[in-house]
């Protein structure tokens, strides 16, 4: 599997607030996706998932171009996304929850038993009701509805705002069963040596650009390309 992000513009009215993207990623790889607030890093992911127009470029998964294709037409391609905020239903189960995830119809190791066992959290709690959950056990249901449609992208959008780090540890430290078995991973995240610590490669975003994109780059050079100033 590889995807291919081409010349990638996206915006909002008026507002073009990212331009020009290019990267790609292969089956297995973790890309961080580095920036500071409002740099463009969800209106990206958004973009790939088909949330949102693109005004220019492309979107290629293995080959084919998806950039015209609705986000459900994509999910079905494996192309899932853990949205900032969880948005899961809260008056459903967390069972419920997981089997919308099956809805992408995509077969492979991920089923709601095996992401029981990769989340014990989630395995203790599945006849509870989403919304009276903590946040960490919304953010590991959150994961595990994705990963329950066998994605071949997953894109996981600030998972780590407001919990506890123990719990960030958690899901960090089980990012490496979910890319073994293939899926690639885009991550967006605050925390920029934590993303570093995982990564495979980094591109940072500034003002909707890229500012900064590679493999092995330093972190003087990383923070540097975070906040626009002049590495040295
Ligand atoms: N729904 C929207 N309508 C209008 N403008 C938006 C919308 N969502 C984001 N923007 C604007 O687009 C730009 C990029 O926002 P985006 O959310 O992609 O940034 P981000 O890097 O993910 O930041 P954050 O860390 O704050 O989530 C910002 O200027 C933001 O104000």
């Amino acid at each position: 599997m590889t995807l291919v992000v081409n010349d990638l513009s996206a915006g909002y009215g008026q507002l073009t607030a990212l331009r020009n993207i290019s990267f790609s990623v292969e089956a297995g790889e973790i890309l961080a996706i580095i920036g500071a607030n409002g740099a463009g890093k969800s209106t990206l992911l958004k973009t790939i998932a088909g949330q949102l127009k693109a005004l220019t470029g492309s979107v290629v998964l293995d080959g084919e171009d998806v950039t015209a294709l609705p986000a459900s037409a994509r999910a079905r391609r494996g192309v899932l996304m853990v949205p900032e905020g969880r948005r899961l239903f809260p008056s459903l189960t967390v069972k419920e929850n997981l089997q919308l995830g099956t809805s992408t119809g995509r077969k492979g190791a991920w089923t709601i038993e095996t992401v029981c066992d990769l989340f014990p959290l989630v395995a203790e709690r599945l006849n509870r009701t989403a919304g009276q959950m903590s946040g960490g056990e919304q953010q590991a249901t959150a994961i595990a509805r994705a990963l329950v449609g066998n994605p071949e992208v997953m894109m996981l959008d600030e998972i780590s705002l407001g919990l506890a780090p123990a719990i960030v540890v958690e899901f960090y430290d089980r990012l490496g069963e979910i890319t073994k078995r293939g899926t690639a991973v885009l991550l967006v995240e605050q925390d920029v040596k934590r993303a570093l610590s995982v990564a495979d490669q980094v591109h940072c975003l500034l003002e909707g650009q890229t500012s900064l994109a590679g493999r092995n780059l330093d972190f003087a050079e990383i923070a540097a390309a975070y906040f626009g100033t002049e590495h040295r």
